[in-house]
C-alpha cells in the first residue's frame, strides 16, 4: 500500500462554480499552466472551473505590493491556466475553507486578490459575502450569439467584463462557442454576461467566462450584471438578485461599492496521486 501523498486538495463550489482549492501556505507548489489544466479537466483531473491556491501574500513573488504579507492570498487561475485578478464566487468558498480549516475566526476576514485586499463576511445563516469594491463602467459595446447582435456595457469588477440585458431567452443560446469581444476595449479578453430581467429586483444570467467557457455561475459576473441591469432602469444604485443556472445570489450596488451575497459550499477533501501530480 502507497504511504505518499501528493498535495492537499479541497473542491468547493458557489453556486456551482467549482472550484479546486490547494492549501500552499509557504508557496511551496510547483503551480504550472498544465498542473492546473489536468487538475480542471473533468475526465483525467478533478474537474472545475478554476483552481485556487492558499498562500501567505508574503510567500507569492507576484502578490499586488498593496496586500500586507500576512493575509491569506487567493491565487485563482482559470481552467485553461491563464491568471485572472479576481473570482467573486471563489473568493467567498476561500474565505468558507480558511474559516473551516480554522486559519481564521469566522467573521469578517481579509483575502487577499490580485484586484486588492477584499473584505469577506461569514454570516450566521450560512451564506457568505464579499465587499468587491466599486464595479467601474468603462465602456460600450456588443457582442453576439446565435446569430443576434448584443449591446451592453463593459464594466470592471476587478476583471474585464461586458453585460448586455436585452429581452433576448436566455435559454435558447448557444454558448458553445465564445461571444465576440472587442480586443480594443477589452486588450486582456473579456467575460460576457446575457441578462434579462425579470420581475421587480429579479434578473437572469447566463455567463461565457474567460479562461473557462461557460460556466453556471460567475459571481464577478452577477455584480456586472446588477450594475448593467440597474443602469438599463435608469438607476447607479441598488439591489438586484440575480438568477444562474447554478443558483441564486444577491447583489447590493451602493454609490462606493458593490456587495456579493451568496452560498459556498465545500465538497469534498483529499490528496493527490504524487505520481498523478508529478506527471500532470
Ligand atoms: N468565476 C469567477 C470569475 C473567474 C475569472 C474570470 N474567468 C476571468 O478570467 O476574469 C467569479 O465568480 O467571479
Amino acid at each position: 500500500m502507497r504511504t505518499s501523498q501528493g498535495p492537499e486538495f479541497i473542491k468547493g463550489h458557489g453556486t456551482q462554480n467549482d472550484f479546486v482549492i490547494l492549501p500552499d501556505p509557504d508557496g511551496a507548489l510547483e503551480l504550472t499552466d498544465e498542473r492546473v489544466r489536468a487538475l480542471c479537466d473533468r475526465r483525467r483531473g478533478l474537474g472545475a472551473d478554476g483552481v485556487l491556491r492558499v498562500v501567505r501574500a508574503g510567500a507569492l513573488p507576484d502578490a499586488p505590493a498593496d496586500v500586507p504579507a500576512d493575509v491569506w492570498f487567493m491565487d485563482y487561475r482559470n481552467a485553461d491556466g491563464s491568471i485572472a485578478e479576481m473570482c467573486g464566487n471563489g473568493v467567498r468558498v476561500f474565505a468558507r475553507y480558511l474559516a473551516d480549516a480554522g486559519l481564521v475566526t469566522a467573521g469578517e476576514l481579509p483575502v487577499g486578490t490580485r484586484a486588492g485586499v477584499r473584505p469577506v463576511r461569514i454570516r450566521e445563516d450560512g451564506q457568505v459575502t464579499v465587499d468587491m469594491g466599486a464595479a467601474k463602467i468603462f465602456g460600450e459595446s456588443t457582442t453576439s450569439a446565435s446569430g443576434r447582435t448584443f449591446s451592453g456595457v463593459a464594466v470592471d469588477v476587478g476583471n474585464p467584463h461586458l453585460a448586455c440585458v436585452s429581452d433576448a431567452e436566455l435559454e435558447d443560446l448557444d454558448l458553445e462557442t465564445r461571444p465576440p469581444h472587442d480586443p480594443d476595449l477589452f486588450p486582456n479578453g473579456a467575460n460576457v454576461e446575457f441578462v434579462r430581467p425579470l420581475d421587480g429586483d429579479h434578473v437572469q444570467m447566463r455567463v461565457y467566462e474567460r479562461g473557462v467557457g461557460e460556466t453556471r455561475s460567475c459571481g464577478t459576473g452577477t455584480v456586472a450584471a446588477a450594475v448593467a441591469a440597474l443602469r438599463a432602469a435608469g438607476a447607479d444604485t441598488g439591489r438586484r438578485v440575480v438568477h444562474v443556472p447554478g443558483g441564486i445570489v444577491e447583489v447590493e450596488v451602493t454609490p462606493t461599492t458593490a456587495t456579493l451575497t451568496g452560498p459556498a459550499v465545500l465538497v469534498a477533501r483529499g490528496h493527490l496521486d504524487p505520481d498523478w501530480w508529478q506527471n500532470a
